[in-house]
């Protein structure tokens, strides 16, 4: 007998599926991860997001199993699983390497992990055909992993881990491998398994755009610590700190350090408060703004409807600072490298945030 797929997350009442409590992971001197306090609810996800070294696949490893905390607990539906092995923590993994048996069909890859799990054999056979079903993937049962595009095999993948209803589904990477056009339809597809089946899921990636497609919350990491966790909304309209403001919406960090930053309010001490003004927001030859400097544009990049300016404006110190700058495209008509041009700012499209490297 095949069991049912939950099609949605939860029962309404919210709880945590997983819990990180002060997780730390030592190597010798290095802390991978430092202190992570993070709470993912039944049926979220969550994305980590953090730039190449910030401990973000440490944390799934972690979650996993393949690694044990130096400190701190990790639970899972309320109970304690720091010392459990990966095969008893009843979670689904998907790699950006898709992990296929090669050998094997789509069928039986699907099959292969409930095997493990005791299924039956015509029990599996239904619940791997169900699956392939449900991943779009009807008719592909018979072939093997060599004669699908990269895309397939991962959706192959997710069937797979999704199979015996894991309590966490976690994904590392899993777009790394494939070009932009599958990128977009993969991801488009993990949104709706992740509607439909409701399944926790934890996805690590370095990709601010896969992290705003598909999260309902991104864990940022950086330096081995998670320095926040908020909606891609809240992260966007809301960063809490200057660190955030450009990592997340690419905005300009202006210290007291520029006239526009010192106009603005920003501190000229290191580590203090910085003005953030995102690229669409900084003015070019408009009088009697709130903040005013001059600069040379560098460099003029055609987006399409914008083009970004990248202009060079000097500093108090006599060295200079590159401020991006994005225009609609018939604005920046006339505009060349070389041009010396004004850059002004209204006090309303700024946030003045601590800096975040303190
Ligand atoms: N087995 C290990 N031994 C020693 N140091 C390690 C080990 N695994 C990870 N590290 C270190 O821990 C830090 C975090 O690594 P981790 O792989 O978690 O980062 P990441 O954010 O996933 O990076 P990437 O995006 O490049 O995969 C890095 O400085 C890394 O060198």
């Amino acid at each position: 007998m095949t069991q049912n797929i939950p099609t949605r997350a939860s029962d309404g009442a919210s709880h945590p599926a997983l819990v990180f409590d002060r997780v730390t992971k030592s190597y010798g001197e290095v802390d991978a991860v430092a202190d992570v306090d993070l709470e993912v609810e039944a049926g979220e996800l969550i994305c980590l997001l953090g730039s190449s070294g910030s401990g973000k696949t440490t944390l799934l490893r972690l979650v996993a199993g393949f690694e044990q905390p130096t400190r701190g607990r990790i639970r899972i539906d309320g109970s304690d699983v720091s010392r459990l092995s990966p095969a008893d923590r009843g979670l689904g993994m998907v790699f950006q390497n898709y992990a296929l048996f090669p050998h094997l069909t789509t069928q039986k890859n699907i099959e292969y992990g409930l095997k493990m799990r005791g299924w039956d054999r015509a029990a599996r056979a239904d619940r791997a055909r169900e699956m392939l079903e449900r991943m779009r993937l009807g008719g592909f049962g018979g072939r093997l992993p060599s004669e699908l595009s990269g895309g397939q095999q991962q959706r192959v993948a997710i069937a797979r881990a999704l199979a015996y209803e894991p309590k966490i589904l976690l994904m590392d990477e899993p777009m790394g491998a494939l070009d932009k056009a599958l990128k977009q339809d993969l991801l488009q597809e993990v949104r709706r398994v992740h509607r439909e089946f409701g399944t926790t899921m934890l996805y690590v990636t370095h990709d601010r755009e896969e992290a705003l497609t598909l999260a309902d919350r991104v864990a940022v990491m950086r330096n081995s610590q998670l320095i926040a966790c908020d909606t891609v909304r809240d992260l966007y309209e809301r960063p809490r700190s200057g660190y955030l403001a450009g990592f997340f919406s690419g905005a300009n960090l202006f210290t007291g350090e520029s006239r526009l930053g010192f106009a603005l309010g920003a501190e000229r001490t290191e580590g203090g408060t910085v003005a953030c003004v995102r690229p669409g927001d900084l003015r070019i030859g408009i009088p009697d703004l709130d903040a005013m400097d001059s600069g040379t544009v560098v460099d003029a990049l055609y987006l399409g409807e914008s083009m970004q300016l990248s202009v060079a404006v000097p500093l108090r110190d006599g060295s200079a600072e590159t401020v991006k700058v994005h225009l609609p495209t018939p604005a920046a008509a006339g505009i060349g490298i070389g041009d010396t041009v004004s850059i002004g700012v209204d006090r309303r499209d700024a946030m003045l945030l601590p800096s975040g490297d303190s």
